[in-house]
């Protein structure tokens, strides 16, 4: 059976700094989460735990064995071709059809022999949702997946996490900066603030969801308030 994710007082000190302190997090098995919060809050601290790449926090942490990392960077070797990047570290017979099959989904069948460095940024950034894909985890973890694309890519990339998401249904916590990313795919958003799991929004709006939807832009002004935005939000809407 699928699980989801499961986190009880998790702390986090580096130095004389303590990050996080005692963070209470549950993800449903396929459920999207979104988490914002200033930064240096902690997010990224908080999704390396869920990694399992820092082992150093106190408290406890469940997460499913299946687990993937799409980082805002996409991290592809330069000197492996497409596909081979994709499934990198597994085994087995058929990588190269796995490899396709996951590129298929991502729109770049045509790249499956390309070397990294002739990719474009978003392509790039494609692949390495395939490489996340191939390993059909039952946790996804995006580390501000999105941040360096131009804005028109990343309306794309959204899209597709959103059709990938539907399709496979996998847990999904989303570490972004972009208060209309998080409300236009996850099913919460979660504001990390003092250490801990500050603020909820329970987002409630049937997909695809609209920018324009007035239930969307009043939650997104109750997030930017949270965030402590307020003005930001004020200039960006009276334009
Ligand atoms: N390995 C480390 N050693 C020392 N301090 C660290 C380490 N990793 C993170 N920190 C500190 O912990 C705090 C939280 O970092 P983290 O990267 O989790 O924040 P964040 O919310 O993801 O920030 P941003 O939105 O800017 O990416 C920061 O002050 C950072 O300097």
């Amino acid at each position: 059976m699928r699980n989801g994710v499961r986190v009880r007082g998790l702390r986090r000190v580096f130095g004389d700094r303590t990050v996080l302190d005692g963070v209470d997090l549950d993800i449903a098995p396929g459920e999207f989460v979104a988490l914002l919060g200033a930064s240096g809050s902690g997010k990224s601290t908080l999704l390396r735990a869920l990694a399992r790449l820092d082992g150093s926090g106190s408290g406890a942490v469940d997460v499913p064995a299946g687990r993937a990392v799409v980082y805002q960077e996409h991290r592809l070797l330069p000197w492996s071709r497409v596909w081979s990047n994709v499934v990198l570290g597994l085994r087995g017979r058929d990588l190269r059809q796995r490899a396709e099959a996951a590129l298929a989904e991502v729109g770049l069948a045509a790249r499956a022999d390309a070397w990294p460095l002739t990719l474009s940024g978003g392509e790039s950034q494609r692949v390495a949702l395939a490489r996340a894909l191939v390993r059909t985890p039952d946790l996804l973890l995006l580390d501000e997946p999105f941040g360096a694309l131009d804005a028109l890519t990343r309306l794309n990339a959204q899209a597709l996490v959103a059709d990938l998401w539907a399709e496979h249904r996998p847990a999904v916590l989303l570490v972004t900066h972009d208060v209309e990313e998080a409300l236009l795919l996850a099913d919460r958003a979660l504001l990390l603030a003092g250490g801990r799991i500050a603020r909820e929004y329970t987002v409630g709006l049937p997909r695809p969801r609209s920018l324009d939807d007035p239930e969307f832009i009043a939650l997104r002004r109750d997030l930017l308030d949270g965030l402590g935005v307020r003005a930001v939000a004020t200039a960006k809407e009276s334009r």
